[in-house]
């Protein structure tokens, strides 16, 4: 018998992000291919951005995806975010050449208090969030601390880019694909102090960091251009990552929802107090997900300069946490 549709949330829909996500959301891309899914498109109550939603659901239609059992479009997130089981929440402003994602805070916190009390109030008792929009992690911290009526654990920060760029890198490296990496993880916050790990990852069982054997490379050129690929990025396109964030959207869910079969991942969430990071922080960690739900790898040894990097990213995102405790309450 085919599956009861998931009612699937996006916000930002008709941004560069959302033309990237939606189209694979609606070909099974997310949930599975034998998953039905409605989509419910949140975008700001402006005619512009309302006209250009509209144009974005009729390519939607115009695809006729087998799965798709229905898209609306909203300007109001009670209406968006009704009975949704997952919650996209992209819509913020992005950053522009020269800023730093915390400079968004003030722009886009507000969003995100809305947003989570909207949440809280009509979406499935359930629903899985991952906040993609700027700064991500205390905008995902916002949300959460804005449902107190949800499980706080529900509320998720991208940091999946961060592990795919990391990935990537190490794998052109060691002149292996991709694929063959296991145990990667990135630690922290989703900005130029997150702290990509690779002490534990193997390449086809053996060990990646016997493989690279430079430490020097680890700390002058892979930390450096993973931690600051999105600026980089910018500097190139003019605009900020848009197709490579969509996907490293589509993985973080599909794995969260779906399972990594005992494989690692990266997601920032919301700290249990693991590896000393306080309670609640919403910071990135080694993940395996299961049955719908994530596990921190536990028992990892933490040297010296792990120690110093995830310090260094847990002071920042303590700092953000701090600027935002007026909208937390
Ligand atoms: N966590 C991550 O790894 C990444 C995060 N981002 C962030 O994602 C966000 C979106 O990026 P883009 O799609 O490139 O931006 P964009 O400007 O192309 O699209 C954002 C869309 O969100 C809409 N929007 C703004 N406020 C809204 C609200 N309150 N409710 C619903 N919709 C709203 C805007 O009207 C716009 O259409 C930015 O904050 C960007 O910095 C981007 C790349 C990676
Ligand atoms: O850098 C930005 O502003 C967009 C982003 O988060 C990324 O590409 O990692």
């Amino acid at each position: 018998m085919a599956k009861a549709p998931k009612r699937v949330a996006v916000t930002g829909a008709a941004g560069q992000i959302g033309y990237s996500l939606l189209f694979r959301i609606a070909n099974g891309d997310l949930l599975g291919k034998d998953q039905p899914v409605i989509l419910q498109l949140l975008e700001i109550p402006d005619e512009k951005a309302q006209k250009a939603l509209k144009g974005v659901i009729m390519e939607i239609d115009d695809c006729a995806f087998p799965l798709l059992a229905g898209v609306t479009a909203h300007s109001d997130p009670m209406t968006a975010f009704k009975d949704a089981d997952i919650a996209l929440l992209v819509g913020a402003r992005p950053r522009g050449p020269g800023m730093e994602r915390k400079d968004l805070l003030e722009a886009n916190a507000q969003i995100f208090t809305v947003q989570g009390k909207a949440l809280d109030a009509v979406a499935s008792r359930d629903v899985k969030v991952l906040v993609v929009g700027n700064p991500a992690n205390t905008n995902a911290y916002i949300a959460m601390k804005s449902a107190p009526n949800l499980p706080a654990k529900n509320f998720t920060a991208m940091l999946r880019l961060d592990h795919n760029r990391a990935l990537s890198q190490v794998a052109a490296k060691i002149g292996q694909p991709v694929s063959a990496i296991e145990k990667l993880c990135v630690w922290g916050n989703h900005s130029p102090t997150m702290y990509a790990d690779y002490r534990f990852a193997t390449a086809n069982g053996k060990a990646v960091k016997d493989l690279i054997n430079d430490q020097v490379w680890n700390k002058d050129t892979f930390l450096p251009t993973v931690g600051k690929r999105g600026a980089a990025i910018i500097e190139a396109r003019g605009l900020s990552s848009a197709a490579s964030a969509a996907n490293a959207a589509i993985d973080h869910v599909h794995d969260w929802i779906l399972g990594t079969n005992g494989k690692w991942t990266t997601m920032g969430v919301p700290s249990d107090g693991s590896y000393g990071i306080p309670e609640g922080t919403m910071f990135g960690f080694p993940v395996t997900t299961e049955n719908g739900e994530y596990k921190i790898v536990q028992g990892l040894e933490i040297d010296e300069f792990s120690q110093e990097r995830i310090n260094i990213t847990l002071k920042e995102l303590s700092e953000e946490r701090e600027g935002v405790k007026h909208l937390v309450g």
